[in-house]
């Protein structure tokens, strides 16, 4: 159910009215089967181009991606998308939404209903099931999205920025929610995010990328192990990991290599 993510010397170039915009440059990297790999960057240093390249949403200018040794080459069942804003059907339930990716693949009803009821249950919406988009918090928005994702049992799940758009507490809770579904189910994940801290309490890997052109500055383990609690964002090992990332994306901003 799970597989190896691998990027090989991935570029990327917009064509605009002023010529050709270099977004990503030479990118190479791995998410391994059920590792949990986060990128890290400034806005505009070409994260959310790169995760639609890896979704097949866009196409580069060079390069390679083969998630269990295939080349990327369109969207794909395969991979699970989670969006930073809520893009869940508003007329369908969250079972409707849950079931929607499954019903176009013609997915046999018992199949259906199974997997649809053990998602919604696994993301806490079971007394939802039957609720429109309208009458969710924005959390519980993010909860039936990646139920979504996850009902068509991807080989990895693609998050951009999920939580982006929510208040701190509700960040908190999903963050620890979704690492306990990640952990428990061994899904591989690629996750983009600008916070810093939420990268580091979630990924067993991050890959920091400059600004644009995004390169890869750096890729830093987290051995925190996978025991980890919100607690842990308080102990001096978590904080000196971050202010490590947070002072290499400063040296790598705009206006540090501007004034350079
Ligand atoms: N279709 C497009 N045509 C031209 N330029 C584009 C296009 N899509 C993205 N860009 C440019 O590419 C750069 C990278 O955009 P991208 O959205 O990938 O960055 P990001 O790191 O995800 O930013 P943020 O964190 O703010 O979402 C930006 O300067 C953006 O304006």
């Amino acid at each position: 159910m799970t597989a190896t993510l691998a990027i090989y010397q991935l570029s990327k170039s917009f064509a605009t009215r002023s010529g050709p915009l270099l977004v990503l440059d030479d990118i190479s990297m791995r998410v391994e089967s059920n590792e949990f790999v986060c990128l890290v960057g400034s806005s505009g240093c070409g994260k959310s181009t790169l995760l639609n390249i890896v979704a097949g949403l866009e196409e580069p200018t060079a390069g390679e991606v083969l998630l269990a040794g295939h080349p990327v080459e369109g969207p794909g069942a395969d991979r699970g998308m989670v969006f930073q804003n809520y893009t869940l059907y508003p007329w369908l339930t969250v079972r409707g939404n849950v079931e929607f990716g499954l019903k176009l693949r013609r997915v046999g009803v018992a199949e259906r209903r199974e997997r649809v009821d053990r998602y919604i249950e696994i993301v806490g919406l079971t007394r939802f099931a039957d609720s429109l988009p309208r009458a969710l918090s924005g959390g519980m928005k993010q909860r039936a999205a990646i139920a979504r994702a996850m009902v068509n049992e991807p080989q990895i799940l693609l998050l951009d920025e999920p939580f982006g758009a929510l208040d701190c507490q509700t960040k908190e809770t999903l963050q620890e929610f979704l690492y306990s579904v990640v952990c428990r189910s061994g899904i591989t994940v690629l996750m983009i995010t600008h916070d810093v801290e939420e990268a580091v309490f979630l990924a067993d890997r991050i890959y920091a990328m400059s600004a644009r052109p995004g390169r890869i500055a750096r890729e830093i383990e987290v051995p925190l192990g996978r025991e980890r609690s919100l607690a842990c964002k308080r102990t001096p090992r978590f904080q000196q990991i971050e202010q490590q990332i947070r002072d290499l994306l400063r040296s790598h901003s705009p206006l540090a290599e501007e004034a350079q």
